[in-house]
C-alpha cells in the first residue's frame, strides 16, 4: 500500500510540473501553445503509465527531479542582451516591416544598416530624418549580386574589425496573382528570383561577418511557404524554398555559435499588399498574358472575383506591425531566441488546424481565411448547366 501511495504522489508531482510548464507556454504565447499542450499531456499519460506500472519509487523520484530541473532551467535561463556595440543589416527598408524594424532597432540602440531599393524614396528619407546618426542607408537590390557585394563592402568599411551581429532578411515580393494553374511562369520566376535567390545571395555574402560575431540570422518568411494558401502557389513556393534553406542553415551554423530564426507573420497592411493599384495591375497583366484557352475555360468573371478578394483581404489586414517587429527584436536580443516566431493572432490556431486536423478541414480554413470564391470557372459552370439540363 505504501508503495502505491508513493507512486501516486510522484505521479501528481510530475503532472504539476509538466502541466505547469505547458500552461506557462499558453500564457506566454496565446493559442499558439495548444499543440504544445496536446503533446505535453500525451507525454504525461505515457509517463503516468510508466510511473504506475514499472518505475520503482526511487527511480520515479529521479524522473520528478529531472522534470523539475528541465522546466526551471529552460524557463529561467532566457535573458536580453545589450544592444551596445551591436550592428544589424536589414534588407527591404523602403516600407513595411523593414522600415518599421529599422526605426525600432535604431531606437533600441543598434547600429542599423538599412538597405533600400531607392535611396531617394519616401521610406529612405523618413529613416534618414527619424533615426539616430548610427544609421547607415545603403542602396541594394538583392537580385543584383554586384549591389549585394557593394553593400557588404560598405558595411565592412564601417564595422572595421567588428563582425555583424544581425542580418535581417526582410525584402520580399508577392508577384503572383490567382490560381496555381493561372499564375504565369514569369510570376513563379519573379517570386523565386527575389524571395529565394535574392535572399540566398545576401545570406551567403554576409555570413562570414555574421559568423565572425557569432551573431544572428533572422528571416521574414510566410506561412504560405508551409501551408497551401489558395492563389499563392508562386509566392508560397518561393517561401517554401527559402524556409528549407534557412532551416538547414540553422542547424549547420550551430557549431559556429550563429543562431537562426524564422518570422512567420499573419496578414498585415504593408507597402505592397495594401496597394490596391498594385493588384489592379497584377490583374491586367494576367488577363493580357494568359493563354486564350485558359482564359476561355476560367473566364474573366473568375479572374475579376480573385482580384476583388485580394483587395478585400488587403483592406482588412492588420495595421499594427508590432508582433512582427517585436519578434525580430527578440530573435536578435534573447539569449534563447526561438527558431520560429508566429507573429500575429490566430497563427497558432492556423498551425494547430494544419498540423492535427484532417486536410479537408485545414483546406477549408485557409480558403475562409483568405479567398472564399463563389464564382466557378466558366467551363465548370457549363458542365453543371449541361448536367442540370440532362436531369430535367
Ligand atoms: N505583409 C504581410 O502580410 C506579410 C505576411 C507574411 C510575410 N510577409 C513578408 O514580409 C516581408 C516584408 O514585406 P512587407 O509586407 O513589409 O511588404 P513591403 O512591400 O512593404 O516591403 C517589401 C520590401 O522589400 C523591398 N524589396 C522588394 N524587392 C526587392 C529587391 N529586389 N531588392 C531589395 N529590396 C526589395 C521593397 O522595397 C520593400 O522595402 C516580405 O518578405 C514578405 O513576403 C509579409
Ligand atoms: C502574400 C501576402 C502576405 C502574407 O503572406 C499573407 C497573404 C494573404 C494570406 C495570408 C494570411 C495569413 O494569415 C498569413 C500571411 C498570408 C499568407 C498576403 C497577400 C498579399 C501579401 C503580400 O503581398 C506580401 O508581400
Amino acid at each position: 500500500m505504501e508503495e502505491y501511495a508513493l507512486s501516486f504522489w510522484i505521479y501528481m508531482g510530475v503532472m504539476s510540473v509538466f502541466v505547469g510548464g505547458a500552461m506557462k507556454k499558453i500564457l506566454a504565447s496565446h493559442i499558439s501553445a495548444v499543440p504544445t499542450l496536446v503533446v505535453w499531456l500525451g507525454l504525461l499519460v505515457l509517463l503516468e503509465r510508466l510511473c504506475t506500472l514499472c518505475l520503482p519509487a526511487v527511480l520515479g523520484l529521479a524522473v520528478l527531479c529531472a522534470g523539475c530541473g528541465l522546466i526551471t532551467r529552460k524557463g529561467s535561463a532566457a535573458q536580453t542582451l545589450p544592444t551596445e556595440g551591436k550592428a544589424v543589416f536589414i534588407t527591404g527598408c523602403d516600407s513595411g516591416f523593414g522600415k518599421a524594424a529599422a526605426l525600432h532597432l535604431d531606437a533600441l540602440g543598434f547600429e542599423v544598416f538599412a538597405s533600400v531599393l531607392d535611396l531617394s524614396g519616401a521610406g529612405a528619407v523618413e529613416l534618414q530624418h527619424a533615426c539616430s546618426s548610427r544609421l547607415t542607408l545603403i542602396q541594394m537590390d538583392i537580385t543584383k549580386p554586384q549591389e549585394v557585394q557593394q553593400a557588404l563592402r560598405c558595411t565592412v568599411d564601417k564595422l572595421g574589425r567588428r563582425g555583424l551581429w544581425g542580418l535581417v532578411n526582410n525584402a520580399g515580393i508577392c508577384v503572383n496573382f490567382g490560381d496555381a494553374e493561372l499564375s504565369l511562369t514569369s510570376n513563379y520566376r519573379g517570386c523565386m528570383e527575389v524571395n529565394f535567390f535574392g535572399t540566398l545571395d545576401v545570406t551567403k555574402t554576409f555570413l562570414p561577418v555574421v559568423r565572425q560575431a557569432k551573431g544572428r540570422i533572422v528571416t521574414v518568411s510566410s506561412p504560405s511557404g508551409e501551408q497551401p494558401f489558395p492563389c499563392l502557389a508562386a509566392y508560397g513556393a518561393s517561401k517554401a524554398a527559402l524556409n528549407l534553406f534557412i532551416n538547414t542553415l540553422r542547424h549547420e551554423l550551430e557549431p559556429w555559435g550563429v543562431k537562426v530564426s524564422t518570422i512567420l507573420p499573419a496578414s498585415y497592411k504593408t507597402g505592397q499588399s495594401s496597394n490596391l493599384e498594385y493588384w489592379e495591375k497584377q490583374h491586367q497583366h494576367l488577363v493580357q498574358n494568359l493563354s486564350p484557352s485558359l482564359l476561355e475555360e476560367y473566364g474573366e468573371e473568375y479572374l475579376l472575383e480573385t482580384k476583388e478578394l485580394f483587395k478585400a483581404h488587403a483592406r482588412k489586414a492588420n495595421e499594427d506591425f508590432s508582433p512582427v517587429i517585436n519578434a525580430i527584436a527578440h530573435s536578435l536580443l534573447s539569449t534563447q531566441p526561438s527558431t520560429r516566431y508566429y507573429a500575429g493572432h490566430g497563427m497558432g490556431l492556423m498551425y494547430f488546424i494544419y498540423s492535427y486536423l484532417p486536410t479537408s478541414v485545414s483546406d477549408r480554413f485557409l480558403k475562409r481565411l483568405f479567398v472564399r470564391k463563389k464564382v466557378l470557372p466558366r467551363a465548370l459552370q457549363k458542365q453543371n448547366n449541361n448536367n442540370n439540363q440532362i436531369q430535367k
